[in-house]
């Protein structure tokens, strides 16, 4: 699949001296929802801003659609970066008519933005009505006018209460199964793993792992094993292309898989050599846990 977004060896020094990122390269492919995650001060922000030409960059580049960015690429890019400022005595439809002109799209567009963002029953209502859930589906709502191809979303559901959070994250499945791309910065690593189908982590403004959220999440297991003959099983692990790293626990052996392989497979190798399993326990770390695993332990890995 083609990717929507390329960034190469992008840097940023801000005046007082914060390296706020340092040669970051990646790849958003076309259709995917890709998590920026990284925690506070990790350079997500900047990351976006330069993306979408409000900030400038020291050194690297970036290309969308694989194009360098021009009016006509901006044009298939809906974001938000901030909320928007919208009037606060206007209403809902009043408020995207004025976004609608500056975006000179149509305004027969308005009642399907506010459809999609459950909005519709409420576009006559005024801003200032509206609960901080309603208005950050608003921002969505304007974003989505001029039917962009992707959507770039800094930390989309920030102070929202469960609810809100809740329907902000459909929506933006939601506007994923119609065909777009997007793009959301995020500190949670809750949020990415229920929204996001590929990750990047970032950490210091330097990239820490990027892939299939699955498939960095699944890295992550530890795999406690049991065997009749606990030396013949600790003996065969190091041949095992499965096992990436192991230690022995009283009578247990801990391992970690290698990327690409299941608990299966790993049942399977060792039948294959003769050893039976007499327990196989896949422990899942907490979303906390592997959050800092990565950002403390992973080698850079594209
Ligand atoms: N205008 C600025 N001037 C100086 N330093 C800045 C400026 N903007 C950001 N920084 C610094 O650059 C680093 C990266 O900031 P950035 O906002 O990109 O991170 P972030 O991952 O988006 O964090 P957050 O989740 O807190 O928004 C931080 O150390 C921050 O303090």
């Amino acid at each position: 699949m083609a990717n929507v977004l390329e960034i190469l060896n992008l840097s940023k020094k801000y005046p007082g001296g914060v390296q706020a990122l340092n040669a970051l390269t990646l790849e958003v492919a076309e259709g995917s929802i890709y998590g920026l995650l990284g925690p506070n001060g990790s350079g997500k922000t900047t990351t976006l801003g330069i993306v979408l030409d409000v900030l400038r960059a020291d050194q690297g580049s970036f290309n969308w659609f694989g194009l360098p960015l021009s009016k006509e690429t901006k044009r298939r890019i809906g974001a938000i970066l901030e909320t928007p400022n919208f009037y606060p005595y206007l209403s809902a439809t009043q408020n995207l008519k004025i976004i609608a002109n500056i975006k000179n799209t149509g305004h027969q567009e308005i009642e399907p933005v506010l459809r999609t963002v459950g909005l519709l029953q409420r576009r006559n209502s005024a801003y200032k009505e509206f609960s901080l859930g309603m208005k950050q589906r608003l921002a969505l709502a304007a974003a989505l006018l001029g039917n962009p191809q992707v959507l770039v979303l800094d930390e989309p559901t920030n102070g929202l209460d469960p609810q809100g959070i809740a329907e902000v994250r459909e929506i933006i499945k939601q506007v994923a199964g119609q065909g777009k791309t997007i793009i959301l910065a995020s500190h949670l690593l809750d949020e990415v793993q229920k929204v996001c189908t590929h990750m990047a982590v970032l950490q210091a403004g330097k990239l820490k792992i990027a892939g299939r959220v699955d498939a960095i999440l699944a890295h992550q297991d530890q795999v406690i094993i049991r065997a009749e003959n606990l030396a013949a099983a600790l003996a065969l692990l190091p041949q095992l292309p499965q096992v990436s790293n192991f230690r022995q626990d009283n009578n247990s052996l801990v391992l970690t898989l290698a990327n690409n392989f299941t608990s299966t497979d790993l049942n399977q190798a060792f039948f294959q050599q003769g050893i039976i399993l007499s327990e196989l326990t896949v422990r899942k770390k907490s979303l906390e846990a592997q959050f800092l695993d990565i950002i403390t332990n992973t080698t850079t890995n594209q």
